[in-house]
């Protein structure tokens, strides 16, 4: 390449990177991830290693962070705050350590300080006779913002600092980050609520601390961790980094538990190692190691370069978000019908594996992240939690960008997708028909609260899917010892009572039965609702929703539920068959000898002076009356309490019958029911 095109490459690198810094530092709202940020610093930095006469003050390579925000009070850095250099690998480490010991006079004792490096921002504190007076961040090294009101609100800062031994003006130094769990807690509720959704933790803690309203600081879940003291002319308190961060801690500041000083680059390398190790079980988010000399003296001797000190590194990690392409979105069914939009990624090596598959939650996260098929995106693997995509890089989206469109149809069973408004998820409405959710459904009508099929574990429910011995809840009722009995771990005697346990659960409730179809939203106590009301499970199939919803706690989204699931004519075969094959319980009439008013519809109006009209309402359907709240020719008994209006009115013209009070109480009584 001729020097001109290098040129030119520089210059777009340049124009590049500051745009990316403002983004990154000033707005908090990076465009792309760190490590193709860092690609693009490499390059430049190569570039300008092998032209040095290209060199130009106003490099990023020469420059620390951004400018602060105008709308914050400036603070000037008596000291200014520096960034690090970096490496990305052992070999260059190794280089690292033998050019500072070439620097070095002879005869020295060289300890390395090794700690994590916190992905977070860089704050100054600064402490006058032990009390805090100012906070501030680091700006671009030079000038930073007034962030004293936020960091007051941080309950890892001391305020005022513990012992006595400490210098009248004290400048610590730290790194304010959020951790991963806090991280995770405040983009839930963001989602839910509309609100602004961070990309990652470091950008939550960028976005939490420069707000010019504390109150907003004050309820972000942030810490801090202490990692220096800014170097004051003359005081010698201490000698070496190390020794000074143990003053911090005694002082009162949250310093990392992880500090190690080491005797030589061997030790930081096996730091290195054993920390990468551990990274994703820590509660916070890493990006690397920082190694320091650790004697101030020799710190002193290394000295500075524009942007860094020529005494500490920072070796970094694997990134945890990297750029790759959306090839794709498929739709996985899971056990409870819900769809799930997976997106098929160009495969890309992130937070040290290799992903090729990333959730992209519901549709109101593809929303959310505008994401399209085509788009270059970023993906972060922190932690053990499965690779998410979390942003669009808009800028690369290519003309060929097509739209992410919703299913219609379940990938499985073909079944008609629904969306249950307000909610985000799309649910496969096949029930049982979905052989994405038979395995689930099996379980659940096995389980103790369902049909309690004694010995019908999971394992043997999967064993007997795989096997094709059964599709459905009803195939179970057609298992024999024979049939079973060869399985692997299974045998005779198991055969056998697994048999007669199925013979068992035939004779059953109609609570337990409705409970056991594994209708969305039917726990037991709706399924116990459901069968007072109706006494049959005919008069439940055939019920429309405006009927469902006048039984007890069931809603219109339950009602429609229960109508969606009996309209399938796959679960009416299946609740056929079941029937046919012998689960049976006890009918109506039996019921109604235990429930006085089964069957019966009653009406409450006007005011009663002996109860509330809910106590009365509870106890007419604890006698196995349904209540209903208006008058019909099928209402069996209107109780009209005193100046009762409409509803009286209109029962007596249907010549619906009509107690009082009295008679009421008279009812209960009769029934053995106290109020
Ligand atoms: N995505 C983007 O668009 C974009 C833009 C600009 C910068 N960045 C990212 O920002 C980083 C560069 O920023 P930088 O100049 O702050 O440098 P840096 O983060 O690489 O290193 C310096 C910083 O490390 C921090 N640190 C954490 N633990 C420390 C410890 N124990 N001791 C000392 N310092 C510690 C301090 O805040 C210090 O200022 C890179 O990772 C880069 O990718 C990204
Ligand atoms: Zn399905």
């Amino acid at each position: 390449m001729s020097d001109s095109p290098l040129r030119e490459r520089l210059m777009a690198l340049r124009d590049q990177l500051h745009h990316h810094s403002y983004q990154y530092y000033v707005l908090d709202a990076p465009l792309i991830p760190d490590a193709e940020y860092d690609r693009l610093f490499n390059e430049l930095l190569a570039i300008e290693t092998t032209h040095p006469d290209w060199l130009a003050p106003d490099s990023p390579s020469q420059r620390v962070g951004a400018a602060p925000l105008p709308s914050f009070s400036q603070v000037r850095h008596e000291t200014p705050m520096l960034s690090l250099d970096n490496v990305f690998s052992e070999q260059e480490l190794l280089d690292f350590d033998r050019r500072v010991k070439s620097r070095l006079d002879d005869g020295f004792t060289l300890n390395y300080a090794c700690e994590p490096k916190l992905d977070g921002i860089a704050v100054s504190l600064l402490y006058v006779d032990g009390v805090l007076v100012r906070g501030a961040t680091r700006g671009d090294g030079q000038i930073g913002e007034d962030i004293t009101q936020n960091v007051k609100t941080i309950s890892s800062i001391p305020l005022r600092l513990r012992g006595s031994d400490w210098p009248d003006d004290l400048e610590v130094r730290g790194e304010i980050y959020m951790p991963r769990a806090g991280f995770e807690r405040i983009n839930a509720v963001a989602r839910e609520s509309d609100a602004k959704v961070f990309v990652n933790p470091r950008n939550a803690a960028a976005g939490s601390l420069r707000q010019l309203d504390s109150r907003i600081t004050a309820k972000r879940p942030l810490e801090m961790s202490c990692y220096g003291i800014a170097q004051q002319d003359g005081d010698a308190l201490f000698t070496s980094h190390s020794e000074g961060l143990q003053r911090l801690r005694e002082w009162g500041f949250l310093v990392s538990p992880e500090l190690q000083v080491v005797d030589s680059i061997e030790g930081c390398v096996s730091y290195y190692h054993a920390l990468l190790q551990r990274r994703d079980s820590l509660a916070y988010d890493i990006d690397g190691i920082v190694f320091k000399v650790d004697s101030l003296a020799l710190q002193a001797q290394l000295g500075f370069v524009s942007r860094a000190p020529r005494w500490a590194i920072a070796h970094k990690f694997p990134a945890q978000e990297e750029i790759t392409v959306l090839r794709d979105v498929e739709f996985q069914v899971g056990r409870t019908g819900a769809v799930t939009p997976v997106a098929k990624l160009e495969p890309v090596f992130v937070g040290g594996v290799t992903v090729s598959n990333a959730s992209l939650h519901n549709f109101d996260e593809i929303e959310r992240l505008g994401v399209m098929i085509g788009d270059a995106v970023v993906v972060r693997r922190a932690g053990d939690v499965i690779p998410k995509v979390v942003q669009v890089v808009l800028e690369r989206r290519p003309d060929t960008a097509s739209a992410i469109i919703a299913p219609k149809y379940c990938p499985v069973c073909d079944s008609p997708l629904e969306r249950a408004p307000g909610e985000a998820v799309l649910r496969c409405s096949g029930g049982l028909v979905c052989g994405a959710q038979r395995k689930e459904a099996i379980k659940h009508f096995a389980s103790r609260k369902a049909m309690d099929i004694d010995g019908l574990g999971d394992k043997l429910v999967e064993q007997f899917v795989d096997a094709g011995l059964i599709e459905t809840v009803a195939d179970l009722y057609l298992l024999t010892v024979e049939k079973i009995a060869n399985l692997e771990r299974m045998g005779q005697k198991s055969a056998d009572n697994l048999i007669a346990a199925l013979e068992k659960s035939r004779a059953t409730t109609l609570q337990r039965f409705l409970y056991s179809l594994g209708i969305r939203e039917v726990g037991e106590a709706t399924a116990l609702n459901l069968a007072r009301h109706f006494g049959g499970l005919p008069e439940l199939m055939a019920a429309p929703e405006e009927q469902l919803i006048e039984v007890e706690d069931v809603g219109p989204i339950v009602a429609s539920h229960i109508h969606a699931f009996f309209a399938s004519e796959f679960n009416r075969v299946v609740v056929r068959q079941l029937s046919e094959r012998g689960v049976h319980w006890p009918s109506a009439q039996k019921l109604d000898g235990e429930q006085p008013l089964a069957g019966q519809t009653w009406v409450l109006t006007g005011n009663l002076e002996t109860m509330t009209r809910s106590d009365a309402k509870e106890k007419l359907q604890a006698l196995g009356a349904k209540v209903a709240s208006s008058v019909s020719a099928k209402t069996d008994c209107v109780a009209a309490g005193t100046s009762a209006g409409s509803k009286l009115a209109k029962a007596e013209a249907l010549g619906v019958k009509v107690i009082d009070e009295q008679g009421l109480l008279a009812v209960f009584a009769s029934t053995g029911s106290s109020i």
